[in-house]
């Protein structure tokens, strides 16, 4: 399927909302994005729409519409008031608890949680008017304004100048040049004295795969505001909690990759998991189509759609195309409203320019050098296009995830960079 372009927005639209004058069509005009045969988005002024076939968007997996914990969305002295109450503490029964947490008296905890609900809350983050119209062109936006700040206040003022955003998250996905803007990350922050949100106990990821919780991070504590610059280790993400850890401003982005390539990067980095072990190449694996594949051990979700997982929702494959259909509208909603930017690793330098904008960056701050790279050997020597068909059959969410963020940076193509994303 072949993207059709019928605009070239240029570097600043992509990365600020459109003015109401853009919104109501004036200077932009819309561009149909064509994934899959039977997936078409549209593209409008900037904005995904949802499919053409079912124009409604799906609900997303958290109760995005309301105020989400039931607490308010402020900025850090709130973060005090939505940290850990002390029965969250058994949702995470397969992670061993931090060393502080095992400490903690619970009794003193609930003392903590009961003085802190009479903090007076900040009231929740008021979009500006203009920024109404823009709900009209995909209603799961409208909740977007509740808990996180739209992309443009982040870091850019009235005057138009913009000054560097240090309030980041970065879902760090598997096998996707992630290690390589974790560096990016490292670096910038290391070089400014920025506090990171580490894992605690000196782990080397938030505890995944469990999904997140906020005492996974080193130094998160109901007694203590920590102010969390940057936050960019492997976790299962949970948008509502990493919302208490990081404050309100945060700028949140993550990145893909080509499917098919990843797979096989998965593929030879996690050969020794059950689900890999006991096939020569990946194209055995996917033309078993799954047959010996058994959900229920460690590690084997890096085998089927990891990107779904790693973004917090269900990678067990839909049975059918229309639960598919269904079921990829609402996880696109959900990456949507719980993320600024979503790169693409094929897309990389470009990718680069586009963070660099985003979070007002100098050049400087995203030069990188290629990480956590394969050796050549272990490359396939022919073209893997021949195993999408049974990849799509294997791993149809990650496939459709990957295809509608195609159509995210196909607006890169106004910068004059590229050839469509493979
Ligand atoms: N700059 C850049 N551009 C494109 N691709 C890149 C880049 N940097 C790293 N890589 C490739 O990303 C793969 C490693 O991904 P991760 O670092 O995310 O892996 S990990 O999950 O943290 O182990 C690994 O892919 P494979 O070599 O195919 O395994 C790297 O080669």
């Amino acid at each position: 399927a072949r993207q059709s372009r019928l605009f070239s927005p240029t570097d600043e639209q992509l990365i600020r909302p459109l003015s109401v004058k853009q919104q109501n069509g004036e200077a932009l005009r819309p561009v149909t994005v064509a994934l899959d045969p039977d997936l078409f988005f549209q593209w409008k002024n900037g904005k995904e729409e949802g499919l053409t076939s079912d124009k409604k968007w799906g609900q997303a997996i958290e109760p995005i519409n309301n105020n989400l914990d039931g607490t308010p969305t402020g900025h850090l002295p709130n973060t005090i008031n939505r940290i850990m109450a002390p029965n969250e503490y058994h949702l995470a029964t397969k992670a061993p608890l931090p060393r502080d947490l095992k400490e903690m008296d619970p009794k003193q905890s609930t003392t903590l949680n009961q003085k802190y609900e009479n903090i007076p809350s900040t009231p929740i983050y008021d979009p500006p008017k203009e920024l109404h119209k823009t709900e009209q062109l995909s209603p799961h936006v409208e909740s977007l304004h509740l808990y996180r700040q739209p992309f443009h206040l982040l870091n850019h003022n009235k005057s138009d100048s913009c000054h560097p955003q240090n309030h980041i998250v970065f879902l760090k996905t598997h096998k996707t040049a992630s290690s390589t803007i974790l560096n990016i990350l490292f670096r910038y922050g290391d070089s400014r004295n920025l506090t990171f949100a580490l894992p605690a106990n000196m782990y080397s990821q938030l505890y995944y795969p469990n999904f997140f919780l906020p005492y996974f991070v080193e130094g998160v504590n109901p007694r203590r505001v920590t102010e969390f610059h940057i936050m960019c280790n492997h976790m299962r993400f949970k948008g509502l909690e990493v919302r208490k850890v990081m404050p309100v401003d945060t700028f949140y982005f993550s990145i893909l990759r080509n499917p098919l390539s990843m797979m096989e990067s998965l593929f030879t980095y996690y050969k020794s998991t059950q689900a890999f072990h006991s096939f020569k190449t990946l194209q055995d694996f996917l033309l078993d189509g799954g047959q010996s594949y058994n959900a229920s051990f460690p590690s084997n979700h890096y085998a089927r759609n990891i990107l779904t997982f790693d973004f917090g929702l269900d990678n067990s494959a839909p049975v059918n195309k229309s639960e598919l259909v269904k079921f990829s509208t609402s996880l696109i909603a959900t990456v949507e409203s719980n993320f600024h930017l979503i790169l693409i690793s094929e897309y990389f330098d470009e990718s680069m320019v586009l963070l660099k904008h985003a979070l007002c960056w100098t050049l400087e701050d995203v030069v990188s050098f290629r990480l956590n790279s394969r050796s050549e050997k272990s490359r396939s020597q022919g073209s893997l296009c021949i195993l999408f068909p049974s990849l799509g059959t294997w791993a149809a969410i990650t496939v459709v995830q990957h295809q509608s963020t195609r159509g995210v940076l196909g607006p890169v193509h106004g910068l004059g960079m590229g050839e469509s994303p493979p």
